[in-house]
């Protein structure tokens, strides 16, 4: 039955459509911003030898170092003399064993040749010719090395399912040798734009194209394509459509063919013209939300039409930009394997919010920043859903369930991305 959720309802039922996380396996330079579904284990020991950290000579050392305050300082007056049998360089090797009075020369990340224990850094050294070199300071087993396997070992697990691989696990992986990776597939998705009014294609070195008469920039397409790529999901097509019912439709049972998340923007309310809710019900037979009782983005259609999800969004900009922040993001991201909420943050209310009393709960868009640990929320802006102004002021949306809200009140808080 067909009815109006309030906005935890909504999000309960949406829930329920959520296409669930399905598995691939790629390059794993492919895999920035997935979410790991397998264990990423390590396939060598890192460094894979023991490994010099300093410019200097490896020597064998035989006497542990006395205590650091035991130390002379500048010099010791026991220096040995080395004879210089070799050179090492990083991505090279010497491989003849060192016997006790002999150094190799060798730079930091060279292996340590066999039967060396110990480099000698430059500076405590004196006197070094092409043959010779006198260490002026006491030098335990061990100093300068880098023990093979001292990051890892082959068979270490590195990374638990459930992470969201960043630049730095990226860095990891191939460190230790870790080519592919098991991460969630990105959902593909559709994005159909409807409204006759609009003019697109503003991109390019000539600018916008002219505006006829009572037509506007459409921004819906900009706004969703950003935020679905950023997310990571695949967006195989995002197209603008004239408010024509035969087309519309079409389009829309195309998209939800080759597609697991359809998104529409427009044609949601009560107007001649606002076909999306008649389309869906006749394509899926159920609109499994009709109506939020949500300000900005009330008219809202969630309905599956075969394996896809689809989500009918209001053509107000700031109504589809609440709705997909709230409704939507969080249901695809959960697709993704990534664990998100609507308002997983909190923050204190700046000033006092005097609304007009409604049912609905109010999603505003908001400042916050960060004082002596504290989150203050700043909500004076403009909070129509047609103005995109404030998207130049917002940080964040805030969620106020009562008409009238007093300064210092808590009130959950969801950060936007690219928040600063
Ligand atoms: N009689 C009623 N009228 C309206 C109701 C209602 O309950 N009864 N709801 C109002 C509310 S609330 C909203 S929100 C809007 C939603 O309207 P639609 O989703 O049908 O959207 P449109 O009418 O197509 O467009 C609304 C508005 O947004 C502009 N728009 C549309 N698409 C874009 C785009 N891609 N980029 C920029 N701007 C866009 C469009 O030109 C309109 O100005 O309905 C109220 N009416
Ligand atoms: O719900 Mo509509 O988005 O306020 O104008």
């Amino acid at each position: 039955m067909e009815r109006v959720h309030t906005f935890d309802e909504a999000v309960q039922e949406i829930r329920r459509l959520t296409p669930v996380p399905r598995s691939e396996t790629l390059p794993t330079d492919a895999c920035l911003g997935r979410i790991l579904l397998g264990e990423a284990v390590a396939q060598i020991d890192v460094p894979p030898f023991d490994r010099a950290m300093m410019d200097g000579y490896a020597i064998v050392a035989g006497q542990p170092a006395p205590p650091a305050d035991a130390r002379p300082q500048g010099g010791d007056s026991r220096a040995a003399a080395f004879r210089v049998v070799g050179s090492v360089a990083a991505g090279t090797v010497h491989p003849d064993p060192l016997r006790p009075g002999e150094a190799v020369r060798i730079m930091t990340g060279a292996p340590v040749p066999p039967g060396a224990n110990a480099v000698v850094r430059l500076e405590w050294c004196s006197n070094a010719t092409e043959t010779s070199v006198e260490v002026v300071h006491a030098v335990a087993p061990g100093e300068s090395i880098q023990p093979r396997g001292d990051d890892g070992r082959a068979g270490d697990v590195l990374l638990m399912p459930g992470v969201r691989i960043s630049p730095g696990h990226l860095a990891l992986c191939r460190a230790f040798g870790i080519g592919s990776l098991t991460v969630a597939a990105a959902p593909t998705c559709s994005v159909i734009v409807t409204g006759t009014e609009l003019v697109t294609g503003t991109d390019g070195a000539d600018g916008a194209p002219p505006l006829p008469p009572g037509r506007i920039y459409g921004s819906n397409d900009a706004f969703l394509r950003g935020a679905l790529t950023a997310d990571g999901l695949h967006v195989r097509q995002c197209e603008t459509l004239s408010d024509d019912r035969r087309q519309i439709r079409q389009a829309l049972a195309a998209a939800c063919a080759r597609s697991d998340v359809v998104i529409t923007t427009g044609g949601v309310s009560a107007g001649d013209y606002d076909y999306l809710p008649g389309i869906l019900q006749e394509l899926s037979g159920h609109l499994h939300v009709r109506k939020v009782l949500i300000r900005p983005g009330a008219p809202f259609v969630a309905a599956k039409v075969g394996a896809a999800t689809v989500f009918a969004l209001s053509g107000n900009p700031a109504a589809s930009f609440v709705q997909f922040e709230t409704l939507v993001r969080p249901v695809l991201r959960a697709a993704l394997g990534w664990a998100d909420e609507p308002f997983p943050a909190s923050g204190k209310l700046l000033h006092d919010m005097e609304l007009k009393p409604v049912q609905h709960t109010r999603i505003l868009r908001a400042h916050a920043s960060i004082h002596q640990g504290e989150v203050l929320v700043d909500a004076q802006m403009p909070q129509s859903s047609g103005q995109v102004s404030s998207f130049s002021k917002a940080n964040c949306l805030i969620r106020l369930d009562a008409p009238s809200v007093p300064k210092g009140t808590v009130v959950p808080l969801r950060w936007l991305d690219y928040a600063r």
